[in-house]
């Protein structure tokens, strides 16, 4: 018996078919992709460029995007620190849930605070979060705010957007950055493939 955080006398049950005998059926390892950066920098276009690259190899991908969690399981989440906190842990445990499922978990959301990436890293095994960052400076972000946020930021009506007047924390040891060469961006379609030459390289394409 065992108490976890407000829950108490509580017991594991475990169950005869584990993430060996999924990831056995699947032919892949489960896994969690963490897509951070600032809101403009191409996390969703990735993320969707990933899943179709994956699903085109017959590998079983699923999306988890901050901004459409927050259309359901986390509606009730504001962007003040402690909701985005909220926001990063919740989406880090059911991402933990899809990598046991033995699907590679996409998870893009911004993200912003250090601690809470870390904290969602900490929750799989060693390797098993492949934290993504998409180093897009906020100047370019900013000029194609495709959904005219920054504009709104800048103009006072929205307060606290990540950049303008919130944080947003750089990863430091992540396991692939993407930059932008020179003038121009990677293609999503380039991102995509790099990011999918990692998982191959450490194995995560073959049970
Ligand atoms: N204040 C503020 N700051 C940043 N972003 C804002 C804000 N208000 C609304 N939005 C929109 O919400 C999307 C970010 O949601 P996330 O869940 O990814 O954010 S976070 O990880 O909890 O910080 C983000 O989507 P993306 O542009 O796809 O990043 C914005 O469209
Ligand atoms: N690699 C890229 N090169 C050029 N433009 C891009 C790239 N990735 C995304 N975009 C464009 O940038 C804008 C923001 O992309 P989006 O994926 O919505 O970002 P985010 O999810 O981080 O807010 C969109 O208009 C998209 O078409």
């Amino acid at each position: 018996m065992s108490t976890i955080g407000k829950s108490t006398n509580i017991v594991w049950h475990k169950c005869t078919v584990d993430k060996l005998d999924r990831q056995e059926l699947l032919q892949q390892k489960g896994c969690v992709i963490w897509i951070t950066g600032l809101s403009g920098s191409g996390k969703s276009t990735l993320a969707c460029a990933l899943s179709r690259a994956l699903h085109l190899r017959g590998k079983l991908a699923y999306i988890l995007d901050g901004d459409n969690i927050r259309h359901g399981l986390n509606s009730d989440l504001s962007f003040k620190a402690e909701d985005r906190a909220e926001n990063i842990r919740r989406i880090g445990e059911v991402a933990k849930l899809f990598a046991d499922a033995g699907i590679i978990c996409i998870a893009s959301l911004i993200s912003p605070y250090r601690k809470d990436r870390e904290a969602c890293r900490s929750l799989l095994p060693e390797g098993d979060f492949i934290e993504v960052f998409l180093d897009v400076p906020l100047q370019v972000c900013e000029s194609r705010d495709p959904k005219g946020l920054y504009k709104l930021a800048r103009a006072g009506k929205i307060k606290g957007f990540t950049g303008i007047d919130d944080p947003y924390e750089s990863p430091i040891n992540c396991e692939i950055a993407l930059q932008q060469k020179g003038k121009d961006c990677l293609s999503p379609s380039d991102m995509a493939e790099t990011v999918i030459s990692y998982l191959e390289e450490k194995g995560y394409l073959q049970a």
